[in-house]
């Protein structure tokens, strides 16, 4: 194993507040390059807050301090100017439901492209090759047809891999996936998170995966935290905390989940067998 890589995105003591509510109460969490960090907590916890607040995308009014750390910069500091160009840029979001955030009107191709000449500034033949590669890279078959083609054409999680394509076209060191395949069909939610770790492993992505789901999480994150009412209750490992956890709210997260076999504990259901990670996702339907 290697020693601890210096994190690309610290979100440090950072608060939210809306009118008299208190959203983040002082969360911090660090994230490492080709490493995925899962977040996971009760709805209504604060994840989908913590990730729009790493992208300066805070509903109107909202009040904030603390800070979040891109490479040593400072984004609560930046100007609108300067945030739009590390949005897409240098941090990049998936949603939970790639039908609202893939346009229905737009091709493919166009949805790629006018993304990368927007941020990249390349020509149209540089970002129509750069956008089939991509299509090859999520693994939608027959890239360079499926560029012509429109969101509807496309089955849940084929959208759900063009979306991440989308969020991946201009290189983005952080990638933050908010619940990817909470609307997915189970047949195909474990190519989708196999994709985001193969992802995360070849480019060195740091991915921070929201997910109420703590299956999806033992399966694919590397470190986990634990939010409870606007704070990080338990952070650490994925074995410590899915098996081992220090606080009795973790606890009983686990405890809540339905037993999965005659013999099952939390920490049987959870962990996969040592190094067999993702692998140990039933086989993709589509
Ligand atoms: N636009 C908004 N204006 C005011 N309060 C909001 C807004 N969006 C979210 N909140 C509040 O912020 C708190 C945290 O919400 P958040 O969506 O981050 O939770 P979550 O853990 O992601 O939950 P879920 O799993 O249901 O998505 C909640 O109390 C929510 O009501």
């Amino acid at each position: 194993m290697s020693g601890p890589v210096a994190p690309v995105l610290s979100v440090e003591d950072l608060t939210v507040s809306i009118g008299e509510h208190d959203i983040l109460r002082g969360v911090g969490i660090d994230l490492r390059p080709g490493r995925v960090h899962g977040l996971a907590g009760e709805s209504g916890s604060g994840k989908t807050m913590t990730g729009l607040a790493t992208l300066g995308l805070l509903p109107h009014g909202a009040r904030t301090t603390g800070r979040v750390l891109l490479d040593g910069r400072d984004l609560l500091d930046l100007s609108q100017r300067d945030l739009n160009k590390v949005r897409g840029r240098e941090i990049s979001m998936v949603f939970q439901d790639p039908a609202t955030s893939l346009h229905p009107m737009l091709s493919i191709g166009r949805q790629l492209t006018e993304h990368m000449r927007h941020h990249l500034r390349i020509g149209k033949a540089e970002s129509r090759a750069r956008a089939i590669e991509l299509l090859g890279q999520v693994r939608i078959p027959g890239p360079a047809a499926a560029f012509e083609r429109y969101p509807h054409q496309f089955s849940g999680g084929m959208r759900q891999r063009i979306a991440i394509a989308i969020a991946l076209a201009c290189g983005p060191k952080v990638l933050i996936a908010d619940e990817p395949t909470t609307a997915l069909d189970v047949t195909v939610q474990a190519g989708v998170l196999r994709l985001i770790r193969g992802l995360c492993d070849d480019l060195g992505l740091a991915v921070l995966l929201v997910t109420h789901d703590l299956g999806v999480m033992s399966a694919v994150a590397d470190e986990v935290s634990v939010m409870k009412d606007g704070l990080v209750v338990e952070t650490g490992p994925r074995s410590h905390v899915l098996r081992e956890p220090d606080h009795p709210y973790t606890r009983a997260l686990l405890d809540a989940l339905p037993r999965q076999g005659p013999a099952a504990r939390p920490g049987e259901i959870l962990d996969p067998p040592p190094a067999a990670g993702v692998d140990t996702l039933p086989r993709e339907g589509s």
